[in-house]
């Protein structure tokens, strides 16, 4: 029977990279993405960004929002200080179940919980059912059409403290332009841009880190 792309991808890493090595997790992907089959991973490029704003940042607590296959996850994981808790949300069970291998492989299941689950639903629940007070760093990459309604559920949920960090992709490409309007022009945001390409080609795309003021 056909396999989905997320199992291939599942299958370079256990083919290529080195159990317990995260970094060759995420060079095993990239390769399979750039040789065989593009996937919607952040990527090398953008991917280096996501690694200068999570060192900058060095967060106790990190929510990551869409994991597909873990590429991200495993990234961000990868830089994290020992104690250090990152939560991401999927509700995919499929795709769930692949970023759960990829992580294992990477061997950094003590660091990353990953919640099966839509983050609307989610969002509200993570004070008690996770004993997080507020984020330190929120990575935005799923459904880009909910990337403002889950910012505003997240301030609701008083789940952002004076100086957390709000990192987006795609935000040009596939784009949130809600998103971008809302943030932009927040007195409770200082946001900047930084221009790259969407992950694997030469098409326009960039991050949006955002400070939120409190
Ligand atoms: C026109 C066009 C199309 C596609 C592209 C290329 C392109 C490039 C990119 O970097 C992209 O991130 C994307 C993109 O669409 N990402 C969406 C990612 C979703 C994953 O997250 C999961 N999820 C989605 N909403 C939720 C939610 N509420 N709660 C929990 N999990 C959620 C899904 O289950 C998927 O696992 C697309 C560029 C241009
Ligand atoms: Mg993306």
């Amino acid at each position: 029977t056909q396999t989905t792309r997320p199992q291939r991808l599942l299958a370079a890493v256990q083919k290529n990279a080195t159990r317990g090595d995260p970094r060759s997790v995420v060079k095993a992907i990239d390769q399979f993405c750039r040789q065989k089959e593009w996937a919607m991973n952040v990527g090398d490029e953008k991917g280096c960004i996501l690694d200068s704003v999570v060192t900058e940042v060095n967060p106790a607590t990190v929510l990551e929002l869409g994991t597909y296959c873990a590429y991200s996850t495993v990234r961000i994981a990868s830089l994290l200080p020992p104690h250090a808790k990152l939560i991401t949300l999927e509700f995919n069970p499929h795709n769930a179940a692949i970023a759960r291998q990829v992580i294992a492989w990477a061997g950094l299941g003590d660091k990353i919980q990953l919640v099966e689950g839509a983050s609307g639903d989610w969002i509200p629940k993570m004070k008690e059912k996770f004993a997080i007070e507020t984020f330190d760093l929120v990575f935005l990459d799923h459904w880009k059409d909910r990337y403002l309604p889950d910012t505003k559920l997240m301030e609701e949920c008083g789940l952002l403290r004076k100086g957390s960090i709000l990192l987006a992709d795609n935000v040009i490409c596939p784009g949130t332009p809600d998103y971008l309007e809302y943030i932009r022009n927040s007195p409770r945001y200082k946001s900047q841009y930084f221009r790259s390409h969407l992950e694997y080609t030469k098409v326009e795309d960039g991050l949006e880190k955002s400070v939120f003021l409190g």
